[in-house]
This record gives C-alpha cells, structure tokens and sequence, in this order.
C-alpha cells in the first residue's frame, strides 16, 4: 500500500520501526485523466489494498493499472469493477478472467449516483467504496483544500454481506478522519440488504478528509495466535491492549475458544485465555474468517468434531482457505470434510497420541503459516516451509512465539 501510495506521488513517512505513518496530502494534484501512461502500481497479493486503492484512485481520478503476484489475477475483484462502471466519469476494467485483476482505470472521477455492490465474496468492496465515497464526492475531486458543500453518496448491498464488523470498523474510521456515515436498513429494494449513506463533513483538508493523528488498535487477528497457544498447550497468556470494547470483530475469537472449554478473563488492559480440557463447537465464523485457520487448528486437541460454517469467501483469500487448510490438517493426523462454506474437523480417536508430525505447506499464506505452526506446541515434528510469509503482517512472529515458550530464535534451514 505504502508503495502504491509513494508511486502515485504522496509523501509518506515511516517512522518509529514502522509503527508511525505519515500520510502528506499533496499540496497539487499528482494525477489526472489527462496524464499520458497509467501508473504502473504492484500490489503483490493484498486484497485490502487492491480492493481498497481500486475504489479511491477510481474516485480521485488519474489512470492506473493495478495488478499483482499470479494469485492476485485469481482472487475476485469483479463486484468491485461492476459498482463502479456507471459511476466513473471514465472507463474501469477488470482484465484477468471471471472478473479479476489487474484492474484498469482511466478516471475523471465519480458521477453523482447510487452505488450497488455485492457483498457476499468481500467486504472489502464495500468498504473501499465507502472510504473513496468522501474523495469521489468533494466539491471537486481532482484537487484539494477546496471547500463547499459535499454531496451524499449512497452505497447500497446487493444480497448477503460478510466479514461485517470490517465495515463497521470502516464506518468508524471514515468518521474519525471527518467523513459521516449514516445506516440505512429500511426502505431498500428487494435484493439490497444494507446501505450506507456517506458524506464529507464539507470542514476537511482536502478529498473530503481532515487529516489528524489516530492511534492504529493492535491487531486482534494476530493476536489469535497467542490466546490460541494457551488453549492448545493447557497455559495462561495475556495480549495487552485489547479487549471486547475493540473495534476489530476479531477478539471475539475468544469467545469462540470460551465455548471450547477455556478460562477467559478480561480487564482493561487485556484478555487472557487460559487453557482448559477443550470439546469441539458447530460455529460460524463469517464475521471473524481471519481465525478460521487459527481455530482449525485448536480444534486438533479438542474433544470431538469441530464444524466451521459461513465462510465461503474464504476461498479467495490468499490461498484457498477451506481446500488448502484442510489438505495440511489431514498430513497432521486429523479428519477433515470439506464444505462449500467452511470444514469438519474431527480429531483421532485416540486424542493427541493419533497425531503426527508433517512438513507443511503455508501457500505463501502468512495466516497457514501463524496458525500451523501452534500444532507445533503439542507434536512433534511440526515444519513450517516458507515461513517468511508472515512478513505480510508480521514478521516477527516466530521470535515471538519462540519468546512465549521460552526458546531462543533461530531460522531452521531443514524444511
Ligand atoms: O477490510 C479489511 O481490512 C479486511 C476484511 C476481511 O476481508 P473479507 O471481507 O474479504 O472477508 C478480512 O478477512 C481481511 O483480512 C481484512
Ligand atoms: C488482510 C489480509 O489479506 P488480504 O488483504 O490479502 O485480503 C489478511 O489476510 O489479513
């Protein structure tokens, strides 16, 4: 993202090791429908900023083309593409068959209309078209610091939404930074599920923002882990500054491994799970998919089957999360069905003693990576290949893994 941005001209700082960035709106314009060549933008295989920079630069105005690894031109961006087409002022693209990227853009901005979008592959569309409404919608689009009243853009779902504490989380943020957003359940048409009205709150510094200074919550999906690692290994942990009252839909993992058998105990600096004796659950993860992979493998050591419904979509993240989960779970020793949304799995019948060691695949899937490796805290020979992966959203992980159960860090070279 940090790279998409720098390449279209925005100056951004990094600071702090990484945990401080600033963000400085241009003072000109740095692109426009008249320029010659498309910005040339590779955005590897990361959904949220394809989807998300799809909708704003689309909005900004500018030509662009988006694309990224092999695996980004399979992961749908095609609902995306087809909201946008009758609103750009403009033409927009989606190159790779069945919809998917690289995306093309040779935009002049939004026209005034309701948007429609389906929502049942990402969230990620909806927000990214909820978070580029204010820029599509400032008095004028192309440049900043301009004042006036802006116009109300709607954003209407077609059919289901998933990941929904995502869009929460987005409504949230927008208002943070000036935008306002209004729900909207009632006088819909009959496909729709939910709209959004989103304004700019016309007092902003420039594409319908107020710049300002906001604290980023740490990430409860990376968090998983760790309370995961209790519940596996019968310890205690604690991740600090996180609690029910986050914004991230994610923490209520916890309340996932609660209903597994868990002690679960929060204050207002943290949760901690501690591990108990755990059984198998029937949930439906669609609102938390990132811990589906996480809770797969907890379910190892649980007493009975565990059943993960509501998470298609999963299948177009990184790698297949369904089919490609449950094809390294079956080498650890379980049994595992798959479903159209989500997967069985059931445990040897002898407990922990039926499961075995294996070399794993991580599909260069930073999550496969974070969650298979806890297999390792209760068998032995646990191999992680590529485990550098998790660089995606944390590269430190394994030091600190390593940390938690008091080894020194080191790279293994054999897997
Ligand atoms: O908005 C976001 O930042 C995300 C939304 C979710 O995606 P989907 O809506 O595609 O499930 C989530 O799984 C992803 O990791 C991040
Ligand atoms: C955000 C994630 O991935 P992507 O942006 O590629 O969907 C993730 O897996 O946490």
């Amino acid at each position: 993202m940090i790279d998409a941005l720098r390449t279209i001209g925005l100056d951004i700082g990094v600071s702090d090791g990484g945990q401080t960035i600033t963000v400085n709106n241009p003072a000109t314009p740095t692109t426009s429908a008249a320029q010659h060549d498309p910005h040339s933008l590779f955005i590897a295989n990361s959904g949220t900023t394809i989807r998300f920079l799809t909708a704003a630069l689309s909005a900004a105005g500018g030509r662009y083309k988006l694309h990224g690894v092999p695996r980004m031109h399979e992961r749908p961006i095609g609902d995306l593409v087809d909201a946008i087409a009758p609103i750009i002022d403009g033409k927009i693209e989606a190159e790779s068959a069945n919809g998917c990227p690289p995306v093309v853009i040779d935009s002049a901005g939004w026209q005034a209309g309701e948007i429609q979008v389906g929502g049942s592959v990402s969230s990620q569309y909806l927000s990214g078209l909820m978070m580029a409404a204010p820029i599509g919608s400032a008095p004028a689009h192309s440049g900043p610091a301009q004042s006036g009243p802006a116009r109300t853009t709607r954003i209407a779902v077609t059919g289901e939404l998933v990941s929904r504490p995502y869009v929460d989380m987005t409504a949230k943020v927008i208002e943070s930074f000036g935008g306002k957003v209004t729900t909207v359940t009632s006088g819909l048409a009959a496909d729709q599920s939910i709209a959004f009205d989103i304004a700019s709150s016309g007092n902003t510094d420039g594409y319908g923002y107020r710049g300002l200074d906001y604290a980023i919550e740490p990430d409860a999906s990376a968090a998983s882990y760790f309370w995961a690692a209790a519940a596996i290994s019968g310890g205690s942990v604690t991740v600090t500054g996180l609690t029910h009252a986050a914004m991230q839909g994610d923490v209520g993992f916890v309340d996932v491994l609660k209903r597994m058998g868990c002690k679960v105990d929060e204050d207002d600096n943290g949760i901690t799970v501690t591990g108990r004796p755990l059984r198998g659950v029937d949930i439906d993860m669609n609102a938390i998919s990132d811990t589906v992979q996480t809770l797969a493998v907890v379910a190892l050591f649980a007493d009975g089957p565990t059943r993960v419904r509501g998470v298609a979509h999963n299948r177009f993240k990184e790698t297949d999360r369904i089919g490609d989960l449950a094809c390294e779970l079956k080498k650890l020793g379980a049994t595992v069905t798959e479903h159209e949304d989500g997967l069985t799995i059931t445990p040897p019948v002898d407990g922990t003693k039926g499961l075995t060691g294996a070399v794993l695949e991580t599909y260069h899937d930073h999550r496969m990576a974070m969650s298979l490796s806890l297999a390792g805290l209760r068998i032995a020979g646990v191999k992680i290949k590529n485990p550098s992966c998790t660089a995606k959203t944390y590269p430190e992980y394994f030091a600190d893994l390593e940390k938690l159960i008091g080894r020194s860090h080191h790279w293994s070279r054999e897997a």
